[in-house]
């Protein structure tokens, strides 16, 4: 198992690490109760991952003389709502969890999010604990201390910044992972090739046939590198005030388009939709060329994520989700842009007469 430290500046957050390998979820149990006393833990999953990990979490924590109790919701984006937090909030209390208590948050990014966003409200905040089981999770959403429900009007419309205690990343969870929730993490995985190091870029292109037969020693690699881009940002920029940002990029019309799918278009593969229409809009801007604009789109394509948008999606409606966009300034809609492959740039404003070209560029 390896550490990595995030370092946050104490005024905001407690700094903390991440402990990441492969085959230890007997020993997060006895790290959890070695580092994180409590009164009472509970563990908050899903309905997939309850079944797979969570029952059996339960006793191992049960069996250190730990008092736990397992809350579950059903999977899926559609429980990442203010409706399940409410639900959450009040078998917390019923269960007589104080400030004294812990949360872990069991399963991919909707779980995070979730349990993230109960545990930086219930009695103005108790602590909590995150063990990423999907590809996105390890990679990101458990990264950073961004914690959000949605609205029916758009994505992450309510939400706090609330770091976890500690992550624990076992890559093993991954072998139950579906290929669909395995590819929606790698697309994730490229954002980071496309805003941080263009040697991460070249290394993802040589290894797609890896990368899609899962290979263990590539995925070590490529999860721990991604790891820790996505900690070197929030260390410069905890709560976005500027630099963050670029963790966005693939994120204005991906959030745009998955809500206008309403929520059933998945996070990773909206990504990956906007990215390259992202990419697209910096070739018109005259930054990115069109060389490196094809090689985005032919690794989203050669990894299996979508380069088209899936038909029956209105774009008039993806367009007017920008508008409840939570990064517009004013009428001003920002846009995460690239100058090269590695080089992003925040952009003030993007015509939606070009907006309106890529999007139906991408769909006929
Ligand atoms: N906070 C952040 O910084 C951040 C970053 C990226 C994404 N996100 C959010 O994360 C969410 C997407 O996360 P996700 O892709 O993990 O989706 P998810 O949490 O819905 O998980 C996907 C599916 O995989 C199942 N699953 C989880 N672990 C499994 C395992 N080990 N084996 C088999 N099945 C398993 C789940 O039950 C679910 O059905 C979105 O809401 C997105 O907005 C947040
Ligand atoms: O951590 C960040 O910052 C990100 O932007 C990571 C994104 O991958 C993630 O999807 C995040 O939830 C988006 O945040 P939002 O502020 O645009 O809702
Ligand atoms: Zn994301």
């Amino acid at each position: 198992m390896n550490r990595i430290k995030i370092h946050l500046d104490k005024r905001l957050s407690e700094s903390h690490e991440i402990c990441i390998g492969y085959d230890f979820q007997d020993r997060i149990g006895l790290l959890i109760a070695k580092d994180f006393p409590a009164n009472r833990y509970v563990i908050v999953t899903d309905s997939n991952v309850s079944r797979l990990y969570g029952k059996a979490f339960l006793e191992i924590l049960r069996e250190l003389g730990l008092t736990v109790d397992l809350l579950e919701f059903f999977a899926g984006e559609g429980s990442k709502t203010m409706e399940t937090t409410l639900e959450l909030t009040s078998r917390l209390l019923k269960l007589g969890l104080d400030r004294h208590s812990l949360l872990i948050a069991l399963g991919g990014g909707v779980v995070g999010d979730m349990t993230g966003f109960v545990a930086s409200i219930y009695m103005r905040s108790v602590p909590f604990i995150q063990i990423p089981t999907t590809l996105m999770a390890q990679v990101d959403s458990s990264i950073g201390g961004k914690t959000a429900v949605n609205l029916p009007q758009g994505k992450n419309l309510l939400g706090t910044f609330y770091q976890p205690k500690r992550i624990f990343t076992d890559l093993k969870f991954l072998e139950t992972l579906s290929d669909e929730e395995y590819l929606n993490g790698l697309a994730e995985i490229v954002k980071y090739g496309l805003i941080d190091e263009p040697g991460f870029f070249e290394q993802l292109e040589r290894e797609v046939p890896a990368l899609r037969a899962r290979n263990r020693e590539i995925l070590e690699t490529v999860i721990e590198r991604s790891c820790r881009i996505k900690k070197g940002v929030v260390e410069i920029d905890e709560q976005e005030s500027g630099f963050r940002r670029i963790l966005n990029f693939g994120h204005t019309l991906g959030h745009a388009l998955e809500a206008a799918s309403n929520f059933t278009l998945a996070h990773g593969k909206a990504v990956a939709l906007g990215m390259i229409a992202a990419s697209r809009i910096s070739v018109y801007a005259g930054f990115l060329s069109p060389e490196e604009r094809d090689r985005i789109e032919a690794l989203i394509g050669e990894l299996g994520l979508p380069v088209r948008i899936p038909e029956g999606l209105s774009l008039p409606d993806a367009l007017e989700r920008l508008a409840m966009d939570k990064k517009k300034e004013g009428s001003e809609l920002p846009f995460i842009l690239l100058k090269k492959i590695g080089i992003p740039f925040i952009s003030k404003e993007v015509e939606t007469s070009l907006l309106e070209k890529i999007l139906g560029e991408m769909t006929s």
